[in-house]
């Protein structure tokens, strides 16, 4: 694609990455090439981001960027090595993009296997597509931005999950507040989750469209790679997953991002 972009893109580079940063009226992203990953969407009538990045992030080429939503495909989780499967490691293309009032479109592939498109303005969507043969899994493992972890409440999930950590099927009480490291995996038969982010007077909602499973992740104490001591202390990840149910070859699926402010 030609190297001249309107002025609402522009590619720089973070340390070894290249990343595509988008300035438009209605809001504002960062996409990095490595795993086509959003890692900044604010739309112009937040305050804050409504992604978090970890601030330690080194940008370093091959390593998994941590915040934003990474996308896990083809597989989930460490069922293979690299965990959460290479897509998050390669890099993409920016295919296409298309600028309107409304706000920006676009268009990443992953060579003949995969496409995601984005479409950014005062809501974000986006909508990955499996072009291979083989069924694979996927996550859009969004890491949302809070102002204090322990003041959060997510709603609308479902009463149980299977609970990661202990390997078992458990009761989870509404809404779901975090006091510890959890890595739960829910069915994905309500949408959207609502975040509500009480100190940042807003309510985010994931809605989850063509998904099975939705995973709620905060490691809490436990060291995680690029993420500092108190990381913790300001991310959620509500994640757009398609675990047990296996892609096959054409099929989409979406996470769409709105937040209120209350
Ligand atoms: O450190 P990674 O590979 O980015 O994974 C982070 C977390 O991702 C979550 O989706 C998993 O449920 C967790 O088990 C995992 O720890």
């Amino acid at each position: 694609m030609s190297q001249s972009f309107p002025p609402e893109i522009n590619i720089v580079t973070y340390n070894q990455i290249p990343v595509v940063e988008v300035n438009h009226p209605k809001c504002q992203a960062k996409i990095s090439l490595q795993g086509a990953q959003l890692f900044s969407w604010q739309p112009a009538h937040c305050s804050q981001d409504v992604l978090w990045l970890s601030e330690v992030e080194p940008f370093v080429e091959g390593n998994a960027i941590r915040g934003g939503i990474p996308i896990c495909y083809p597989w989930f989780g460490g069922v293979k090595q690299p965990a959460h499967g290479f897509a998050r490691l390669r890099l993409w293309t920016l295919n296409q993009y298309q600028i309107t009032d409304d706000g920006v479109e676009l268009l990443f592939k992953l060579d003949n296997d995969a496409e995601i498109k984005m479409l950014l303005n005062e809501t974000c969507t986006l909508t990955f597509t499996h072009f291979s043969e083989e069924a694979a899994q996927l996550a859009l493992h969004s890491y949302f931005n809070v102002a204090d972890i322990e003041q959060v409440a997510v709603f609308n999930l479902p009463s149980d999950c299977f609970n990661s950590l202990t390997q078992q099927q458990q009761a989870v009480s509404s809404p779901r507040k975090i006091t510890e490291n959890v890595d739960e995996i829910y069915s994905a038969e309500k949408s959207p989750s609502i975040i509500a982010d009480q100190d940042n007077h807003r309510e985010i909602s994931v809605e989850h469209i063509n998904a099975s499973q939705i995973v709620v992740w905060n490691p809490w104490h436990k060291v995680t790679s690029s993420m500092s001591e108190q990381g913790y202390r300001t991310m959620l990840c509500v994640e757009t997953a398609r675990i047990s149910s296996l892609l096959a070859k054409g099929e989409q699926v979406s996470v769409k991002i709105s937040v209120k402010s209350n």
